[in-house]
């Protein structure tokens, strides 16, 4: 079982996190992590601080000489704002008059609408918000893109490739003809503003982000993550919690401020007559079986289908509006506007960097789980035999791969007798 774990503050000395369950013979070095990191730190409307901070990362477990040796994976990305931090963000205790008087540790008492502040502090037990925006920040998906990094490293080596892009900022939408990128897209992606593959619409969305800087707003928005390359059967309709629908959507909610989740063509689904919704199965010229459309975004019945993967998600306007909103002071009781600082105007570009480093985590969990192996040759042979064992068109009825024949224990483990 593949699983992972972050821990760590915004504005923490770093932040950690730990894959466990991945097999040995998977290249991984800290280039590709600090790369894949760099491309969530892009995207236009971004604060200021994703300018002057950089994430810094060592690989502390796991890895010999660029290759996952089977061991948990461990991952550091250190705040290199820590000297700035090290006092209000101390583990240790520290002396009062230390931080007496530090405008960084000023209790915040004017929580904002739309982020963790208030029921944080009511749930903890806190009489100021800082305990808890540190955690409740998005800067903890820096962590999940690095673990990301190393789950995308075992699916790329199993032909399974992914890529995301921004289909809509507020009101401004890629139009539904679009074409859809593939991973050899990334690049062209990285370097547009907004991870937009429609350059017209990426225009517009330009505009709007100006805008919404201009008036003191923030913006939200739809990404996408696609991938290629699956095979069919993962995850399954057994049970509910074993849907990959139902894990991806799980995945994709867990980003901070991701309020919407979309499978395939999703709610346009909702509103479309049954013949126009699914996808019709036919033979095409060599005898395979295809699907006509992919509707489904490639998963049906809870299960992959062997077709492109499409899933979507729409994250709300950052919760730090400039025109600040109105809430009360929770020390003094006075109606007042909540805190402020600097903020991101739209990271929704950056979200769409952490979606797919979310979905990656989760195909990795469900191929591990399908395919076993504690070494990535055994996990490729594993996906090679079932490939080469699913039933052909005309084979007769029963298990796949099986010839009705008992199964023969391996000759060491039979008896002389
Ligand atoms: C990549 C990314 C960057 C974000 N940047 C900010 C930010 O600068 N300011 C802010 O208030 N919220 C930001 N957020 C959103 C907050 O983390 C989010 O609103 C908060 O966790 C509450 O959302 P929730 O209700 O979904 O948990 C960001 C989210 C993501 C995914
Ligand atoms: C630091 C990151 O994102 C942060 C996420 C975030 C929030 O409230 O979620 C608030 C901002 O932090 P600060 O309030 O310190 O400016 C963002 O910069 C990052 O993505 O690396």
């Amino acid at each position: 079982m593949l699983r992972w774990l972050t821990s760590g503050e915004s504005h923490g000395k770093a932040l950690t996190g730990i894959i466990e369950g991945l097999p040995a013979g998977i290249e991984l070095t800290t280039e590709q992590i600090q790369d894949a990191l760099a491309r969530r730190r892009l995207g236009y409307g971004r604060g200021a601080r994703m300018k002057f901070e950089k994430d810094q990362v060592q690989l502390l477990g796991g890895v010999r000489h660029g290759v996952t040796m089977g061991g948990p994976v461990a991952i550091e990305i250190a705040n290199t704002e820590w000297p700035k931090w090290e006092k209000v963000m101390s583990a240790d205790p520290v002396d009062p008059t230390e931080v007496e008087g530090l405008a960084r540790n000023a209790p915040l008492t004017r929580p904002r609408p739309g982020h963790a502040d208030y029921t944080g502090m009511q749930k903890y037990g806190f009489s100021e918000a800082r305990p808890v925006l540190e955690r409740a920040s998005a800067r903890e998906t820096a962590t999940r893109v690095a673990l990301g990094t190393a789950a995308n490293q075992l699916l790329s080596g199993l032909g399974i490739r992914t890529v995301s892009h921004t289909v809509a900022i507020g009101t401004v939408s890629s139009p539904e003809d679009a074409p859809l990128p593939g991973a050899d897209d990334v690049e062209y992606l990285d370097n547009d503003p907004l991870r937009c593959f429609h350059a017209e619409t990426s225009e517009a969305m330009v505009a709007e982000v100006d805008a919404a800087h201009k008036a003191g707003e923030t913006l939200g928005g739809v990404v996408e993550v696609v991938v290629d390359g699956l095979p069919p059967g993962l995850g399954s309709y057994v049970h509910w919690d074993r849907r990959l629908d139902a894990r991806l959507a799980a995945a994709l909610m867990g980003i901070q401020a991701i309020k919407g989740v979309e499978v395939g063509d999703g709610f346009r689904t909702a509103a479309r007559r049954g013949s126009e919704a699914h996808d019709e199965i036919e033979r095409d010229a060599e005898g395979n079986i295809i699907r006509t459309t992919n509707r489904a975004g490639g998963i049906e019945g809870g299960m992959s289908i062997g077709e492109t993967l499409r899933v979507r998600a729409g994250m709300k306007p950052i919760a730090t509006v400039p025109r600040a909103l109105r809430t009360v002071d929770i020390a003094s009781g006075d109606a007042t506007t909540a805190h402020h600082q600097r903020s991101d105007v739209c990271a929704v570009p950056a979200a769409g960097v952490v979606a797919e480093a979310m979905v990656q985590l989760v195909l990795a969990q469900a191929v591990l789980e399908k395919f076993g192996g504690d070494s990535l040759p055994e996990v490729r042979r594993n996906l090679e035999n079932y490939l080469a064992a699913l039933p052909e068109v005309g084979s007769e009825p029963g298990l796949a791969g099986h010839d009705g024949d008992p199964v023969q224990a391996p000759a060491a483990m039979q008896s002389d007798s």
